[in-house]
């Protein structure tokens, strides 16, 4: 069934390989964290579709076109550029386990609209589609459905019946219809970036970017690492809801804030952080500096995991809001306090050490 929504803003969001905006220039993948490496293979599609256009006089047109309807058109058709991804993550459907995301939908769909793409396929992730073969992939969802005109994907990209295509089969399949294949160099980091870690899911990295290094750097709380990697920083977006009201009661009160029920959510503990208010008036989002506690807060017997920040030198009321936190640096683990006392003292030297970070930052 098609499901074609503007999502609030320019990127159309498809559910469904009908009703899509044709034709297209495609970068496959997961795109989990949109991180530097997949900013580097969608790059190829922005360009050429937002400079050349589609000629209906045959030049740029697929030789075998599948419907014959190609060649008959005589206008200039603008060529769309599309990111095509699976949903569910093909993870959780081979698992059956949920998975967390770096970039749940709307936040990719954000992400993506920066980097200038206009459309997000969702291609529904289900035992058909992983039983297509390669051949069937190309020919079904590229070229008839998508009206793919160019392709890009990484060096690792794997896909149709038991992830058995690779790249290189992507770019002799598409050939057959002239549709040029980008195999985009996996993107590495360099000497230069303190990775500490050299494993990933235990074993030894390549030195390559990847949505599982991203993870394993937060989940160690390598916050600076983390946004080298992604290109820009990590953030939190939630609705500020109500807590416990105990914040107040020792002088720092914390917005707590619920997140997608799918988000990645780093390292427990103290992070030294920048908090963007959306205002419904302002245009512009506000830019506050903040500490925010990741945990359980053993110290007042807290039973579930909260995400709560306390804004600097800022009194209001911020229940219903949306707010973006940006991590930028892990100050501490959590701990279980004494008294509320010990608590309080302790947070007082959270805010000092936090605004030197903040404020020592370029
Ligand atoms: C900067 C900061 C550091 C915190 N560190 C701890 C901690 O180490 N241990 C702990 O039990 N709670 C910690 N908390 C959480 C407090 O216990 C919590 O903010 C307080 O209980 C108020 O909760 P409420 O928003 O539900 O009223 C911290 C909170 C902040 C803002
Ligand atoms: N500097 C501040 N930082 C965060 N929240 C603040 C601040 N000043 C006032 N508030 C308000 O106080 C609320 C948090 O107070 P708190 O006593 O911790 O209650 P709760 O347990 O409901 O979070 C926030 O949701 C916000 O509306």
């Amino acid at each position: 069934m098609l499901n074609l929504s503007q999502n609030g803003c320019s990127v159309w969001v498809a559910s469904s390989t009908e009703g899509l905006l044709t034709p297209t220039a495609v970068a496959l993948g997961k795109f989990d964290g949109v991180h530097l490496g997949h900013q580097r293979v969608i790059q190829p599609v922005l360009q050429p579709a937002r400079g050349e256009e589609r000629r209906g006089n045959g030049e740029n047109l697929p030789e075998h076109s599948p419907d014959g309807e190609n060649s008959l058109a005589s206008a200039t058709e603008h060529i769309h550029s599309t990111v095509v991804t699976f949903h569910p993550h093909p993870q959780e459907f081979f698992t059956g386990q949920p998975r967390s995301l770096l970039t749940p939908l709307d936040e990719k769909v954000q992400q993506l609209r920066s980097l200038g793409v206009e459309q997000l396929v969702l291609l529904p992730f289900d035992k058909e589609l992983s039983a297509l073969s390669p051949e069937d992939f190309v020919e079904k969802i590229l070229v008839q459905q998508l009206q793919c005109q160019r392709i890009s994907v990484g060096q690792d990209f794997c896909f149709g019946k038991k992830r058995l295509g690779t790249a290189q089969d992507l770019q002799l399949l598409a050939a057959n219809y002239d549709i040029p294949v980008t195999i985009v160099p996996l993107e590495t980091y360099t000497n230069d970036l303190p990775i500490e870690s050299g494993c990933v899911n235990g074993k030894p990295t390549d030195g390559r970017i990847s949505t599982s290094l991203i993870r394993e750097t937060l989940e160690r709380g390598g916050i600076p690492q983390a946004t080298l990697l992604l290109g820009r920083p990590y953030t939190l977006t939630g609705i500020v809801v109500q807590g416990q009201q105990l914040g107040r009661t020792i002088g720092f009160p914390t917005a707590n804030l619920q997140l997608p029920k799918d988000k990645f959510v780093p390292r427990q503990g103290v992070y030294a952080v920048r908090v963007f208010t959306h205002s419904e008036t302002a245009n512009a989002a506000t830019q506050r500096l903040g500490v925010m506690n990741i945990g359980n807060r053993p110290t007042v017997d807290g039973t579930n995991s909260s995400v709560e920040v306390h804004l600097l030198d800022w009194v209001g009321d911020l229940y219903g809001q949306t707010l973006t936190v940006q991590l930028v640096e892990f100050l501490r683990p959590e701990q279980k306090f004494p008294s509320l006392e010990a608590l309080k003292t302790q947070i007082q030297l959270d805010c000092t050490v936090a605004k030197q970070v903040l404020t020592a930052e370029p």
